[in-house]
C-alpha cells in the first residue's frame, strides 16, 4: 500500500505536539534504532488509556512521512482495526494455528510478503501478551530465515535484527489455552519466551483518558488486573480465594427472559 507522505506528515504533527514525556521517550527510542540500523527488539508495557495506539499512529505518520515501510499487526482483530493499515499478526505472517515447539510461519522465501518483511523500516505488533509464546517463537524463526539470505549474520539476531515494537497489557487478555489451568495460560505467555530476554521494556504509566466516566472506568479497570477490585464470596465455598468480582451496577443492564 502507497501513503500520501504529506498527509502523513501533516498526521504526524497534529498527534507528535502533545506526546507526553513518556510516549516521547519511547518514539526517540524507536526511531533511533531504526536510523542507526540497531535493529532492536521493545516492548511497551501500559494499561488501558496510557497511550499505546497513539504513540504507534504517531511513530507511523512520521516513517511514513519519510517514505519508510512499518508493518502494524495486532493480536486481535479490534485492535487491527484501530492502527493505519493493521492486519492480524495471523493473517500477515501466515501464523501456523497448529503451533509446535518448532513451528515456523507459511512464508515462502521469494514470495511478496517475505520481500514486504525484508523492506519494513518497524513491525508493530500491538496485544502482544494474547499471543502464545509460540507464535513469536515462530515469527522470530522465520524471520532469520528470511534475512539471513541477504545477511548471513541475521540468523544469530532476534528477528533477524528488524526493528520491532511490540506492545500490550498483561492485565487485559492472556493466551487461550483451551481447558488450561491458570498455571498454563501464564506460561503461555510471552515473558515467558527466550525472546523476553531481549526486549527493551519501555512503561506508560498516565492515564491519557479525558472524561471522567473513562477515567472511573480505567481505575476500576485496574484494580481488576491488580486483584484488588472488590470482590464477592463464592456461593459454594465462602472461604474460597475467590476469582469472583464484584461488577459495579452502572456497567450492568437486567437482564429479563426471552418471551
Ligand atoms: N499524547 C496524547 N495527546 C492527546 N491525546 C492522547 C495522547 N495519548 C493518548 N491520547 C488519547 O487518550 C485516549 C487513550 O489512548 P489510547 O487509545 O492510545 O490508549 P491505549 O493505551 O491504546 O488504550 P487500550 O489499551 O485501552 O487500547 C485516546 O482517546 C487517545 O486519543
Amino acid at each position: 500500500m502507497s501513503y500520501n507522505p504529506e498527509s502523513e506528515r501533516r498526521e504526524h504533527e497534529r498527534l507528535f505536539q502533545s506526546l507526553n514525556e513518556e510516549q516521547r521517550m519511547v518514539y526517540n527510542g524507536v526511531l533511533d534504532s531504526i536510523e542507526a540500523g540497531k535493529g532492536n527488539l521493545f516492548f511497551l508495557y501500559g494499561h488501558g488509556g496510557t497511550g499505546k495506539t497513539y504513540l504507534y499512529k504517531t511513530i507511523i505518520s512520521k516513517l511514513r512521512s519519510q517514505q519508510k515501510i512499518v508493518v502494524p499487526v495486532a493480536s486481535s482483530g479490534i485492535a487491527a482495526l484501530l492502527l493505519p493499515g493493521g492486519r492480524t499478526a495471523h493473517s500477515r505472517f501466515k501464523i501456523p494455528i497448529t503451533l509446535e515447539e518448532h513451528s515456523v510461519c507459511d512464508i515462502k522465501t521469494r514470495s511478496m510478503i517475505a520481500e514486504l518483511l525484508k523492506r519494513a523500516d518497524l513491525i508493530i505488533w500491538d496485544e502482544a501478551p494474547m499471543t502464545h509464546r509460540l507464535a513469536f517463537e515462530a515469527f522470530d524463526r522465520t524471520m532469520r530465515d528470511i534475512l539471513s539470505k541477504e545477511d548471513p549474520s541475521a540468523i544469530d539476531k532476534p528477528f533477524g535484527g528488524k526493528t520491532l515494537l511490540l506492545g500490550g497489557d498483561f492485565r487485559q487478555i492472556l493466551p487461550v489455552i483451551n481447558g488450561g489451568s491458570r498455571q498454563e495460560t501464564v506460561s503461555a505467555a510471552i515473558n515467558r519466551s527466550n525472546i523476553w530476554d531481549a526486549c527493551i521494556l519501555y512503561t506508560l504509566s498516565q492515564n491519557m483518558r479525558l472524561k471522567d466516566e473513562e477515567k472511573k472506568f480505567v481505575e476500576w479497570i485496574l484494580q481488576v488486573g491488580d486483584g484488588n477490585a472488590p470482590s464477592i464470596e463464592t456461593m459454594e465455598d465462602s472461604n474460597a480465594d475467590t476469582d469472583n468480582i464484584k461488577i459495579p451496577s452502572k456497567l450492568c443492564f437486567k437482564w429479563r427472559e426471552a418471551r
